[in-house]
């Protein structure tokens, strides 16, 4: 069950904090190089294009009053060159930084899909699949402008502001002063909504979380949502969360837009007094008109990178936010690993033995108490009971996709904990209800269970649980596509398709945990021979809901009240008139 559903915003456990950006370092830093000439080519193509308002001056004071007009045309050529060779520069420098900015989302990426891929059931347990998504797609995608040219542009705009506060002290001292006043004013706003902007993306990230969370439920359930005439409602609950992402974003690009707004006050404020100070207070006598007109330029070019600032500013909360999100994944402790000192399991027999086992999805309440059985090498087991009385948890021990909070399991005498889980899985077979199709051909499908397999051990797998029949109905055969939802295939198919899977890894352990729920009477009987196939020489678990799928299994174990209420063969049991002979009679009666 996802606990963080999808109307429940994510909390954030840890406060703004610059250890994020830090940490994006790593990932920053391996593409120094690239960077490194990227800055060198902004800052040649800023001190370039910072010289034009010089020329102006010079032109306005000098050569204009002079009637030079031959130095005229050298002066504007040499304008025109400046304003080339830095559209040049930055053009260059865009390429190499698309190419650093896609390299480093590339690498958040693939590390944080490999650290799902380690997660325990447990983390998917608790959130819904959309949640998880939305972090290695569209997060992923919001930071890297910002940890790529965001860093870049930061700098430069800083050595941009230097440059423009010395080439504008070059021309008038007094006057630069005046353009200096109104810093402390844009810092005292900066200040003013800082926490705020922060906490209105962080509810901007949130509110599209949730959104994605339910697109993706709504998509996955489209059957449910259909079969039920659900669409009104759906759509009521989707306008709901649409429109709470909506509200959010307003609210936060309310905060965004105060600060150019700011910034164009400002400028405008400081130009107006450079004109009055500079012609009333100073006069023509002590400044020139050139001055002037270059301190103008260069107060504007001075907000420039100021509000560029602040606007990265806000590309940089914005992305600590998602960047937040991003490291508390990749934080996310992997609790089913490798122990130190973990071993690999060698090649089992398949016995499997469960010594005083206590078990619960949530602590303080357990789903298993001191469950211990001992199962021997290729014996077949059913595992039937009530429903939730705790079968696909028996199962999902032996694979350890939890680990059990009290006592063992023992495969072949080794604890399974003390064991690497890469040997230990992949001496097992693990077929689900529903079995899952990946997107690719029914080929790649089968082959999943060995990767090295030829294809004729694909057909021989195929053949072996009579798979093979339809699939070379299809025109396409072995290699007709399909794709994760199954399409094309029936239930009863998918299900043979994953028998073949299965077959084909050759497990010692095989557990179908109501894998052939879905598949009919008629197609049921063709399979139990293929099953009769799969199981021979190998320890099997099989759950069904349907005894007559598990009448001859060695063992039938009825779980029931946290353990084992009984156990024994088929006959055994029904001799012995207990919960199994109860529960078989009312399904013979149901029949
Ligand atoms: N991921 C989980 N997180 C928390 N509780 C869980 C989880 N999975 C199962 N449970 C609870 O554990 C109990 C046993 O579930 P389990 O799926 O093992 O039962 P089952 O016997 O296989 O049921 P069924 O026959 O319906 O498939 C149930 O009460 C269920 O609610």
């Amino acid at each position: 069950m996802a606990r963080n559903k999808f109307d429940v915003d994510e909390n954030l456990e840890s406060p703004f904090d610059i250890k994020h950006f830090r940490r994006a370092m790593v990932y920053i830093k391996r593409q120094k190089k690239p960077m490194l000439i990227a800055f060198a080519l902004s800052a040649l193509s800023a001190a370039i294009g910072l010289s034009a308002p010089l020329i102006m001056q010079h032109v306005v004071d000098v050569t204009i009053p002079a009637k030079a007009y031959e130095p005229l045309v050298g002066w504007s050529a040499l304008m025109l060159l400046t304003i080339v060779v830095s559209v040049v520069l930055a053009t260059i420098r865009s390429r190499i930084m698309t190419k650093v900015g896609q390299d480093i989302i590339s690498e958040i990426r693939i590390d944080l899909f490999k650290h799902l891929q380690q997660l325990p059931f447990k983390y998917y347990d608790d959130r819904p699949q959309g949640k998880i998504l939305i972090r290695i797609v569209n997060y992923v995608n919001a930071v890297s402008d910002v940890l790529s040219n965001g860093i870049i542009n930061f700098i430069l705009e800083i050595v941009n502001l230097i440059f423009i506060a010395a080439f504008m002290f070059a021309v008038d001292v007094r006057l630069s002063f005046v353009t200096l006043a109104g810093l402390p004013v844009f810092l005292g706003v900066m200040l003013l909504i800082k926490t705020r902007q922060r906490r209105a993306w962080q509810a901007v990230s949130n509110k599209s979380s949730n959104l994605n969370a339910y697109t993706q439920e709504s998509i996955s359930g489209i059957g449910v949502t259909q079969m039920f005439s659900r669409e009104q409602r759906n759509e009521g609950i989707f306008t709901r969360l649409a429109a709470n992402y909506r509200f959010e974003w307003m609210k936060a690009m309310r905060f965004n837009a105060l600060i150019p707004f700011s910034v164009d006050n400002l400028s405008t404020i400081v130009t107006a007094l450079i004109y009055l100070v500079g012609l009333l207070a100073l006069g023509p006598a002590d400044i020139t008109f050139g001055v002037i007109l270059a301190m103008s330029s260069y107060a504007a070019r001075f907000w420039q990178p100021i509000l560029n600032l602040s606007n990265l500013y806000n590309s940089f909360i914005n992305a600590v936010a998602y960047l937040e999100r991003i490291f508390e994944t990749l934080d996310e402790p992997v609790t089913i690993r490798d122990n130190p000192g973990a071993k690999a399991l060698p090649p089992i027999q398949g016995q499997v033995t469960f010594d005083n086992v206590t078990f619960g999805y949530d602590s303080g309440l357990n789903i298993l108490e001191n469950l211990s059985f001992d199962v021997k090498p290729g014996e077949s087991i059913a595992l039937v009971g009530p429903t939730g009385a705790g079968k696909t948890t028996v199962v999902n021990l032996i694979s350890r996709f939890y680990d059990v909070s009290g006592g063992s399991i023992r495969i072949d005498g080794h604890d399974i904990s003390q064991v690497t889980l890469k040997s230990l899985r992949s001496q097992m077979g693990i077929m689900l209800q529903d079995s899952f199709i990946f997107s690719g051909t029914i080929l790649d499908n089968i082959r999943y269970g060995k990767l090295d397999a030829t294809e004729e051990e694909i057909i021989a797998a195929a053949k072996t649980v009579r798979a093979d029949d339809f699939i070379r109905e299809f025109e396409q055969g072995y290699l007709t596509e399909v794709n994760e939802r199954g399409s094309k295939l029936s239930q009863g198919q998918r299900q043979l398709i994953s028998f073949a899977r299965t077959l084909l890894a050759d497990p010692r352990i095989l557990i179908l945990d109501e894998a052939t729920s879905s598949i009919d009477a008629k197609t049921e009987r063709l399979l139990q021979e293929g099953l009769n196939e799969l199981l021979k020489g190998r320890t099997s678990f099989i759950i069904a809901h349907r005894l007559s799928t598990v009448k001859n299994c060695d063992r039938i174990m009825y779980v029931s009240n946290k353990g084992i209420a009984e156990a024994g063969s088929h006959d055994e049991l029904l001799a012995r008139k207990g919960f199994y002979h109860r529960l078989y009679t009312a399904q013979k009666m149901e029949a």
